[in-house]
């Protein structure tokens, strides 16, 4: 397991925002501007690019001393040795990753409005949970919504970390810091800016009114 914390500014890339070259160009302002946890999520059957851009953006993590995280695809996690994977209701179970990989995987559960399937997710081994989406997600339209007060049920009644996710933005994510989200999951309101850097430091700002130990790092 990875020591690096699930907190502050969690970043997820999106093909349609970063084509070509931008994927690693926007990546590497948000990691120099301060981004720990990085999330390489593309919906594309592409499996020799798929393998090309995680592999890059797995070692631009590791360079930056951030998370790099796979979303969905095990076999891809396994392949380039992520150090973290991140999986929803249509991928492997917890349960069989746990018995695949052992302990040496950081797993991240999407959990969406559910709190009973965050307990279950904890008790298999899950090192985070996600909870989502807060509000409309232009990346996201048709994801189902979750409300405000299950950040605060999930704070009292769970140990690990919690991330929020969905249509988060630095004039929004505030009230779900105080209500006791760890970390902020963004595509749009990071990767969707012309100036990442400035969008990280917006974003970054929340954790610091929120009194959290996300710093503010020169870009
Ligand atoms: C940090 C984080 N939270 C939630 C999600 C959504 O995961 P999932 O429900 O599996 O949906 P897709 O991302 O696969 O569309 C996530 N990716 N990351
Ligand atoms: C990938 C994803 N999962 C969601 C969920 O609710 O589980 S919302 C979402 C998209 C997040 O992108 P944006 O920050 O642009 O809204």
């Amino acid at each position: 397991m990875t020591t690096t914390a699930i907190a502050g500014v969690y970043g997820i890339t999106d093909s349609t925002l970063m084509p070509g070259d931008a994927l690693l160009c926007k990546s590497e302002a948000a990691l120099r501007a301060g981004l720990r946890i990085l999330q390489y999520r593309d919906k594309s059957d592409d499996a020799a690019r798929r393998l090309r851009e995680a592999a890059a953006l797995h070692a631009l993590c590791r360079d930056y001393g951030a998370l790099f995280v796979v979303n969905d695809d095990a076999a891809l996690a396994a392949k380039i040795a992520a150090p973290a994977l991140h999986v929803g209701r249509e991928d492997a179970p917890l349960a069989e990753l746990r018995r695949h990989f052992g302990g040496s995987l950081c797993i991240g559960v999407s959990c969406y409005d559910d709190l009973a399937r965050a307990e279950r997710a904890q008790a298999e081994g899950a090192d985070y949970v996600a909870f989502g989406a807060f509000f409309p997600s232009p990346s996201k339209p048709d994801t189902s919504r979750a409300p405000l007060h299950l950040l605060r049920e999930a704070r009292r009644r769970l140990q690990v970390p919690v991330v929020a996710i969905g249509g988060i933005r630095a004039d929004n994510g505030a009230d779900l810091l105080a209500a006791g989200a760890d970390a902020l999951a963004v595509i749009s309101a990071l990767f969707g800016s012309a100036d990442v850097a400035a969008a990280m430091r917006r974003l970054q700002a929340l954790f610091v009114l929120a009194g959290g130990s996300q710093t503010m790092e020169e870009s």
